[in-house]
């Protein structure tokens, strides 16, 4: 979107979703249930359902992968259903929840790094941290509808919104406990977590590890609400009803002078960026750990 200060958010030229598009069957559209008209049609692919709502310009975005680990296949389907909402100029807003039980995002889809090769393991970072880019540099208001567990990456899509709503249930933990897997937050992560929690903070739950639960995340600041579980969706309505009641362009400058800075400096270092998380996750050892976690995961199940 072109703002009057020429400033444009999500830097287009340099993500190109549909280049990642492999597999995917974005683009189908069926009638929401109650029918009605195209403000009614829902659309989406098999990992990702969005419900656009034409008359209040919210969509509400729903991730339905298994765990909704983050796989390629996911992070290539979520941009493309950001990118679609973004160009349509009907829409102002985002509700991104889950549509699966218990979990929001399980954070990055360890198969996708275990036992690949580093070309995969490179294309992977790519488009994780394509979605990064677009959701934290967005025009349009996110807001967080966390209903279930909320680790790492899944930390990060949701620190990546404009708002957080935790649902109460101590299941529920967010936080980046990437330190407890042996491997390391990236530049950027990290740097998310300071702009949200501050530095003394970030810098104590990072080395930990830790996974806060509901009270303690609304403490910290790393959510802005945390409220029953039935009251999860109508508390992000009205977020998004507060967020929306301030003028467009006004709060998308605003939003823009707070997070380019940090967007940038990935920017300027994409490449590297990707080398380093490829030659960290490719070494034997860290092969070995992630490959013991994925197992006690498997194992814990039944
Ligand atoms: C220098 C630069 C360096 C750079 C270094 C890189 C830094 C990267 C930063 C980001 C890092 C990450 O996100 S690392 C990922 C961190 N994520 C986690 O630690 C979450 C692990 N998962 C869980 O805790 C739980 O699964 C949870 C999400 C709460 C859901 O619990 P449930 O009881 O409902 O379900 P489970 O029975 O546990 O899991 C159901 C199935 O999903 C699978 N599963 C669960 N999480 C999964 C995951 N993340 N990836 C793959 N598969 C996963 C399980 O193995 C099961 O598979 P089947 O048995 O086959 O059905």
């Amino acid at each position: 979107m072109a703002l009057a200060s020429g400033v444009r958010f999500a830097p287009r030229a340099l993500l190109r979703p549909w280049a990642l598009l492999r597999g995917t069957t974005l683009g189908r559209t069926e009638p929401a249930a109650g029918g009605g008209g195209d403000g009614a049609r829902r659309f989406g692919s098999q990992r990702v359902l969005v419900e656009p709502d034409a008359a209040s310009g919210v969509a509400v975005m729903k991730l339905r992968n298994p765990s909704n680990a983050l796989s390629l296949e996911l992070l290539t389907e979520l941009v493309i259903s950001l990118e679609k909402l973004e160009n349509d100029k009907t829409f102002r807003g985002i509700i991104l929840t889950s549509d699966c039980p218990r979990v929001f995002c399980a954070g990055l889809d360890l198969t996708e790094i275990c036992g690949r090769n580093p070309a995969h393991c490179a294309e992977y970072w790519k488009a994780m941290q394509e979605l990064w880019l677009r959701m934290y540099l967005s025009s349009l208001v996110l807001v967080a509808a966390i209903n279930g567990a909320c680790p790492a990456g899944g930390c990060i899509i949701a620190l990546s919104c404009d708002c957080r709503v935790l649902a109460d249930n101590p299941k529920y933990r967010i936080g980046l406990n990437e330190t407890l897997l042996g491997i390391i937050a990236p530049f950027w992560l990290k740097d998310t977590y300071v702009n949200t929690i501050g530095h003394r903070a970030s810098e104590q739950a990072l080395q930990l590890g830790s996974l806060f639960p509901p009270a303690e995340a609304l403490q910290v600041g790393l959510v802005d609400q945390v409220v029953p579980e039935d009251q999860v969706q109508s508390t992000a309505l009205s977020e998004m009803a507060r967020w929306l009641a301030v003028p467009d362009h006004a709060r998308q400058l605003t939003k823009n002078m707070m997070r380019k800075a940090t967007a940038d400096r990935l920017l300027r270092q994409r490449d590297a960026d990707t080398q380093n998380f490829v030659s960290f996750v490719c070494r034997d050892s860290i092969q070995k750990s992630l490959q013991a976690y994925l197992e006690k995961l498997r194992q814990r199940k039944g």
